[in-house]
């Protein structure tokens, strides 16, 4: 039996209580834990930490196989125990493409190996994210990986009869489709957000209508076929108006919006950084407004990092040569903490719905996202939200610098994270032995 005891804590930043764990499930929470350890039970101070249930991200880039020069799967799942996470999945844009039933089986078993959080691989829609054909979607629902989120991510299911097959299909295995809303027409050779910066800095314009558009299509079909739509990365206040308007209308859609997207504008592109170049591209003050205000009246579900790691010499270049994407695993909970805890937008328990639970109902992880209740599976964080720290990129445990936060101060360190009832994270520092 293992056993571990946390004193002191606060579960949702409320009450102070404490909690144990025995055998990878939380055996008692609240004011009588302690006295129920065993005695070999490893203590655990965390007087003043706030306790959460283990973030989970909807929305991961791992790179291996194939991109392993930015990530791999031990590299990526480490950061993300690091920021708090106990489940990833891992978007299908690899090489070779997560289309079948053996790549996504091998994503699994290597994030098993590495035993830093469950890694749910995510199924391509399209064979070889061609956008032409579907994917082996029924062998990779049935395989060990038991995919359930399909994603041509990186790209959009642009084809609007392949993605009415793909919403028809996955109904069959309670899938969904997240959805990465951009008309390739639209968007052709597009650098940055479309409008009077775009225009003053000589950068190809990236229009809202491009993103707002395939979500209202996307919304109507998943209503003709009754099936599950999720939407990726949401950018725009244009887009928040049509999932609210979908939700009314009682369409099964989901959002997502990155960490980046609550924080960052337009502004950026200024500095000709491609470090701020990302897909979709940030975008304007009121627009950064109508999303945090969606994320805190529950228009949008979750938080999604997008993580995008990229090797050096993909962003050490001139703006239109550079890569689009940025890191944000190690990232994430600070910046909610920044722009929805601290303004008062958001309590922890409302963290803990859009980091945890909801992202882990959308992707149908079924041992995580329970919560901090006893005889859940002991998936938490513990964060220390009295911290500041400078964001360093090179002392981050990603193998991208990619992070468009170096030198920006942020609140908020995790301290410690259990994964099944084991410490990944402690001190703030992975444990290597996980
Ligand atoms: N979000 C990003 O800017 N990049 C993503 C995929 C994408 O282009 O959406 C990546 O895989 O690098």
């Amino acid at each position: 039996m293992t056993a571990h005891l946390i004193t002191g804590a606060r579960p949702y930043g409320e009450d102070t209580a404490d909690i144990l764990i025995i055998d990878g499930a939380i055996a008692a929470i609240g004011p009588d834990a302690a006295a129920q350890a065993p005695a070999g039970a490893t203590r655990h101070d965390a007087t003043g930490l706030v306790a959460l249930p283990g973030l989970v991200d909807i929305h991961t880039h791992l790179r291996e196989p194939g991109g392993e020069d930015a990530e791999t799967v031990f590299t990526g799942t480490r950061a993300a125990a690091v920021g708090g996470y106990t489940a990833v999945f891992a978007m299908a844009n690899t090489n070779p493409v997560q289309d079948n039933a053996g790549v996504v089986e091998q994503v699994l078993r290597l994030g098993r190996e590495a035993g830093w959080v469950d890694v749910h691989p995510v199924g391509a829609v399209s064979a070889g994210l061609e956008g032409e054909h579907l994917s082996e979607m029924g062998a990779m629902a049935a395989s060990e990986a038991q995919v359930r989120v399909f994603s041509d991510d990186g790209k959009c299911v642009a084809d609007p009869v392949l993605m009415r097959r793909a919403l028809e299909y996955v109904k069959a295995f309670d899938g969904v489709i997240a959805q990465h809303s951009q008309d390739p027409r639209l968007t052709e050779g597009s650098q940055m957000h479309e409008g009077a910066l775009s225009a003053e800095l000589g950068l190809r314009g990236w229009p809202a209508v491009a993103e707002e558009s395939i979500i209202a299509r996307d919304a109507l079909l998943a209503e003709h076929v009754g099936s599950r739509l999720h939407v990726c990365h949401l950018s725009t206040a244009g887009s928040v108006d049509i999932i609210r308007w979908a939700k009314a209308r009682g369409i099964n859609v989901t959002a997502e919006v990155t960490p980046h997207h609550l924080l960052l504008t337009d502004e950026k592109a200024r500095t000709y950084s491609p470090l701020y170049k990302v897909n979709p591209p940030l975008r304007t003050a009121e627009d950064v407004e109508a999303l945090r205000e969606a994320l805190a009246d529950g228009t949008i579900d979750v938080v999604g990092t997008d993580h995008a790691p990229h090797p050096v010499e993909d962003k050490d270049c001139e703006w239109a040569a550079g890569a689009f994407g940025m890191t944000g695993l190690e990232t994430a909970l600070p910046i909610i903490i920044a722009t929805m805890v601290e303004p008062g937008r958001m309590t922890w328990r409302d963290v803990a719905r859009v980091l945890s639970t909801a992202p882990a109902l959308i992707g149908r992880a079924e041992n995580q996202g329970q919560g901090l209740a006893a005889g859940a599976p002991a998936n938490l964080c513990l964060v220390d939200p009295s911290v500041r720290r400078v964001v360093d990129p090179a002392a981050q445990w990603t193998r991208s610098a990619n992070s468009p936060y170096a030198g920006m101060e942020l609140p908020g360190q995790v301290i410690a994270t259990f994964l099944h009832g084991r410490p990944t994270v402690l001190d703030g520092r992975p444990v290597e032995a996980a």
